[in-house]
């Protein structure tokens, strides 16, 4: 079987890409499975600068091609926040359902039809012999006033899908993994992955 490194620490985003991964043959390794992985510090100011810093980062490291995920949740009414800040909005100890109420709470009293948001997925693809190469997906939703669904991970309880009437936490993993900012970014992906391992593989 192919394997694929994933640079991530984040156990929801690891479960997504062993199956995402999966219907594409590969078998799925992420920076859980590798004892003592870095911590590689977000310091870029977009999800494509942190996805290339993180990739990079680990591709050196490791010597192998790797991909990076820097995602989050966009909402309109704040300005675009919490943004690349979704991971600790609430604090550097990155509590997703702190997160959540942090949201909720500063969208108190704003109205429905000015609750809508997205969540964005930059993914990087990195190698010690090549340029990096990266895709992006997203999806768009509505901040509803209380969480509803206990699926997925992160701000999916609060992120609903008006197409299918359910918030991201009601989706199972298989509805998800149709519609979420990080398949489509990964099907974009998927036709730059066999050319870029065939140059890793002449490399
Ligand atoms: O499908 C999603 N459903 C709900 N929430 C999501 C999703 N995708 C990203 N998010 C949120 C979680 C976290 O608050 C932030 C990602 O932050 P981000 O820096 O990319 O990931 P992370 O620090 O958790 O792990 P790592 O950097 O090791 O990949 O956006
Ligand atoms: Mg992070």
């Amino acid at each position: 079987m192919k394997t694929v490194l994933i640079a991530t620490k984040n156990k929801g985003k690891a479960k997504e890409f062993e199956s995402l991964f999966a219907s594409k043959g590969y078998e799925v390794l992420t920076l859980l499975d590798i004892p003592n992985a870095p911590d590689v510090e977000e310091t870029g100011s977009s999800f494509e600068e942190n996805a290339v810093i993180k990739a990079e980062a680990i591709a050196r490291q490791a010597g192998h091609f790797v991909v990076a995920d820097d995602s989050g949740l966009i909402v309109d009414a704040l300005d675009g926040r919490p943004g690349i800040f979704s991971a600790r909005y609430a604090g550097e100890d990155k509590n997703d359902q702190a997160n959540l109420e942090k949201v909720l709470e500063e969208l108190r009293g704003v109205p429905e039809g000015e609750r809508t948001a997205r969540f964005y997925c930059s993914l990087a693809l990195a190698s010690p012999n090549q340029e990096t190469i990266t895709v992006a997906g997203s999806v768009e939703g509505l901040i509803i006033n209380e969480p509803r669904g206990d699926s997925g991970f992160g701000y999916d309880p609060i992120f609903f899908v008006k197409d299918l009437g359910k918030t991201m936490a009601e989706l199972s993993s298989q509805e998800k993994n149709k519609i979420s900012h990080r398949a489509h970014a990964l099907k974009e992906l998927e036709s730059l992955l066999d050319s870029f391992l065939e140059r890793e593989r002449l490399s």
